[in-house]
């Protein structure tokens, strides 16, 4: 399921388990192989693991057995090819909104970094905004922002842990039509987790239900309904 010659990087997950304390809670093991450019979204009740997968993708955490590998190289910790953006968004407030999104680029000079800046913000509508302040703008705009920060890096991988539940439902909508648009234009590999079925159903090219810190379900989003998912996820 290769998505349109995509740039971003494959994603690989073999025998991956960590558990809190001894036979805790936690996940895994978990198997998963991710294409190059591919939408993944993780869906699963509260407590089935998918912060602590994401923890572990995003490498905050290391996995007690097996191994991660984002485009064939294994994950040792953070990295700058691995994105994460949160439920809220978490901008600096004495910087500016151009000041935010050039936060986490390194090893570039100021005409690259202020190009990389003018470029993420054009793509997620803010073009122009680069001398705003965060508290001038809107929930929608402050979490296009960090969308923005995550794509200066260039990411092989965009992590996205429920970034739009803090928003109003039409603003919600907006985005993610926005973020495929992003995700389509430039073909970074997306893994997305969500509490909304059909936010899954409707992002997604694929969808892993997480249960008990298990795999649940992997299946390709089209044909798959908000009951399935529901009755999976009850068990
Ligand atoms: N720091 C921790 N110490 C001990 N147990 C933890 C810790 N963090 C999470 N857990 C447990 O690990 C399991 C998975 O938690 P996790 O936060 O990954 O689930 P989640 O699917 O992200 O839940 P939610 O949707 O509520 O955020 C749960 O049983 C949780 O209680």
């Amino acid at each position: 399921m290769t998505a349109h010659g995509a740039l971003g990087q494959s994603l690989d997950l073999s025998g991956v388990t960590y558990r809190y304390g001894r036979g805790g809670a936690g996940v895994g093991p978990l198997n998963l192989h991710v294409e190059p450019g591919e939408f993944l979204c993780i869906v699963g009740p509260s407590g089935s693991g998918k912060s602590t997968l994401l923890s572990l993708l995003s490498g905050f955490l290391r996995p007690q057995t097996g191994e991660i590998r984002l485009g064939g190289e294994v994950v040792r910790g953070p990295h700058p090819a691995l994105t994460l953006v949160q439920q809220e968004a978490a901008l600096f407030p004495w910087l500016t909104v151009g000041g935010n999104v050039a936060f986490g680029l390194k090893g570039l000079n100021a005409g690259e970094k202020a190009a990389r800046v003018t470029d993420a913000l054009r793509l997620v509508g803010l073009g122009g905004y680069e001398s705003r302040r965060p508290h001038e703008l809107s929930g929608g705009q402050r979490q296009r922002v960090s969308i923005a920060r995550a794509l200066a890096v260039r990411p092989g991988l965009l992590l996205l842990d429920e970034p739009f539940s803090a928003l109003d439902h039409a603003t919600r909508t907006a985005l993610a039509d926005e973020l495929l648009g992003i995700w389509w234009q430039q073909k970074v590999t997306v893994v997305f987790v969500t509490h909304q079925l059909d936010e899954a159903l409707h992002l997604g090219q694929r969808v892993v239900a997480l249960r008990g810190g298990e795999v649940a379900l992997d299946a390709p989003s089209k044909g798959l309904s908000v009951g399935e998912l529901k009755r999976v996820l009850a068990g």
